[in-house]
């Protein structure tokens, strides 16, 4: 669908409560559908995320930035005729949730965020993993995206995942190499976690349900989650056992249960 000038890869499933799952950084919607059998209820809405999968990667970097993404999101809402859902977000899907959830409050029932973070608290840090992820990009465009899939598998955050089955792991790799350079990079470029705004100081403005989610393998993300909790005002952290950073994969049927009772529980505040 053309949502504000970009062409958009989405998939709608009808069945219960709308469900918005947006994938991680080299993901694509297709990522999702290993657990989506696990969860009951729901109108699952698939998006491949601007720059990925089959969703139109254009020139500009700008382009990319949250705050032009989460416009998209609300008129890919708009144009499926659903004011209100739930989203879940993984990685770079999550920090993309809660940008959304920051901007438009109230098109947001609850809110799913799989290893993920409100971007960087400092402009230090902002600054230099803005460059950080600028160079990355650069090495995307120069070398391409076989040589930067092989890279990016390969860094200490998906250890993990060198346990799962060989056949997964091939699976996992063929979805990144569908992506394109320009796409990966620019993503990098402009919805990047050095790129986006700091999140931290909106969390207390936060009045929906929050699920944070956390592999238990994965330090660095669940002391994220557990500083986000300090945060937020309805919130909750599960940590799941023998997880690393991509829960959803590596323990698909933990994460299918958790998230189940999380959407089908009734949490409003008396
Ligand atoms: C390596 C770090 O940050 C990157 C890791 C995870 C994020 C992601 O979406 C990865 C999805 C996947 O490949 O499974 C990504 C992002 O949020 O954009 C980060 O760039 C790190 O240590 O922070």
């Amino acid at each position: 669908m053309k949502i504000r000038g970009i062409h958009y890869h989405v998939d709608v499933y009808s069945e219960g409560e709308p469900l918005v799952l947006l994938h991680g950084f080299t993901g694509s919607s297709h990522n999702w559908k290993s657990v989506m059998n696990d969860l009951r209820n729901c109108t699952f809405i698939l998006i491949d995320i601007i720059g990925h999968g089959n969703t139109e990667s254009p020139e500009a970097p700008s382009r990319y930035r949250m705050e032009e993404v989460v416009k998209d999101l609300a008129s890919i809402l708009d144009e499926i005729k659903i004011e209100k859902a739930n989203f879940l977000g993984y990685s770079m899907g999550g920090r993309l949730a809660l940008a959304f959830a920051a901007t438009f409050p109230n098109r947001v029932n609850k809110l799913i965020l799989e290893s993920s973070s409100p971007g960087l608290k400092f402009v230090e840090e902002r600054e230099k993993r803005k460059h950080e992820d600028e160079k990355l990009a650069g090495e995307i465009v120069r070398d391409g995206i076989v040589k930067f899939v092989e890279r990016w598998e390969n860094i200490p955050l998906f250890a993990t995942q060198k346990r799962l089955p060989i056949q997964q792991r091939n699976s996992i790799r063929q979805q990144r190499l569908q992506n394109s350079n320009l796409g990966l990079a620019n993503s990098l470029i402009g919805m990047g976690t050095g790129a986006q705004v700091s999140l931290w100081e909106e969390l207390p403005n936060i009045k929906i349900p929050v699920l944070l989610l956390c592999g238990e393998l994965d330090k660095k993300f669940c002391d994220i989650a557990k500083n986000m909790d300090e945060h937020l005002s309805i919130s909750v952290v599960k940590q799941i056992n023998d997880a690393g950073h991509a829960i959803h994969v590596e323990q698909p049927r933990i994460f299918g249960k958790i998230v189940n009772e999380f959407l089908n529980t009734d949490l409003s505040v008396n």
